[in-house]
């Protein structure tokens, strides 16, 4: 059974469609990366699933049944963007509070806050802590009832590096007890190792989505090979003549190597040619990261949009 299904869903706040015809599914044990601009509609596709809202068009379900009916919403942890908890009250009592409402065991309350790092904390005024502090309450409160949907909305605001690397940490053991994940981020450097796949929100629609190399492929972007000449710079740059129908590489001489962008089909001739030559004495390979592949499906008309809409 899927954590979540969205079939060809649209939705309008007033006028102008925020989400047009979106097909997006999570499966149990995974780690769903939704990444986008500001505005682009990622907590509006959290608030479908959630079932704050429903569709203009097309159908949400949530694990097998509908978004919005209790049954399903107990199994779901939430971590919403903006996280405010009363100043007055310790972050112990908060997490009570909140155990308490959503029905589940009070005597999970301290293994959780010693799992986001706030057990030395948990009995300290929650006006004392500071923004990542507050997150990680707030991931602690995600995780009551131990869901089997997490939805995390910026998750890595305010957090340090440190921290931020703590969470990914968590949030992969989770995975692998079976929960299904999804993590909305405009934030992308350090994710890209622990999401199974990504999906790119623009303008509304999905731009993208699959596992890394599905998205590699779909982008179509040149890789870079940095080639160490087994001789000298220049007859490494004559064998990459010689090799002909790659005529209008990008080549640049770097640190006495080779830089060559070439596109992914071209990637094995060139190199064979180049073994042959004799003049490759070794060779690394650049493939286009997820901040790569981000900006090349966001473009330059989604870079305009950052700041939502106008
Ligand atoms: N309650 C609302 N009423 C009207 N328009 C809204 C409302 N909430 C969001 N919008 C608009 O819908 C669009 C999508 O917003 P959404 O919050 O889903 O984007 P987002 O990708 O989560 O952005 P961010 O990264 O800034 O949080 C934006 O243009 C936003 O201005």
């Amino acid at each position: 059974m899927s954590c979540f299904q969205l079939d060809n869903v649209s939705y309008r706040y007033d006028k102008s469609p925020v989400l047009t015809g979106i097909d997006l599914r999570l499966e149990p044990g995974e780690i769903l990366g939704l990444f986008g601009h500001n505005g682009a509609g990622k907590t509006t596709s959290i608030k479908l699933i959630l079932g704050l809202m429903s569709p203009e068009q097309g159908t949400v379900s949530v694990l097998g049944g509908q978004a919005g009916d209790p049954e399903v919403t107990q199994h779901i942890g939430y971590l919403p963007e903006n996280v405010m908890f009363y100043p007055q009250l310790t972050g112990r009592e908060i997490l009570r509070h909140f155990t308490r409402l959503k029905g589940a065991d009070l005597r999970q309350v301290p293994d959780l806050l010693e799992q986001v790092g706030l057990s030395d904390a948990m009995d300290a005024r929650t006006k004392t802590y500071s923004k990542g502090m507050r997150q990680r309450l707030g991931l602690a409160q995600a995780l009551l009832g131990k869901p089997r949907l997490l939805m995390l909305d910026e998750p890595t605001v305010g957090l340090d590096p440190v921290a931020t690397a703590d969470l990914y940490r968590l949030l992969r053991t989770l995975r692998n007890e079976g929960t299904g994940i999804v993590l909305c981020s405009h934030v992308l450097p350090g994710v890209e190792p622990y999401i199974d796949r990504a999906a790119i929100l623009t303008g509304g629609a999905l731009q993208a989505a699959g596992d890394l190399t599905a998205l590699r492929r779909q982008a179509n972007m040149p890789v870079t090979l940095s080639l160490e000449p087994a001789h000298d710079v220049s007859a490494l740059e004559r064998a990459i003549d010689r090799a002909g129908r790659f005529n209008g590489l990008l080549v640049k001489a770097d640190s006495g190597r080779l830089r060559v962008d070439v596109q992914p089909r071209e990637k094995m001739p060139l190199l064979q040619a180049l073994f042959a030559s004799g003049e490759l004495a070794d060779v690394s390979i650049h493939q286009p990261s997820l901040e790569d592949i981000y900006v090349h499906f966001i473009g330059s008309g989604g870079l305009a949009h950052r700041g939502g809409k106008s």
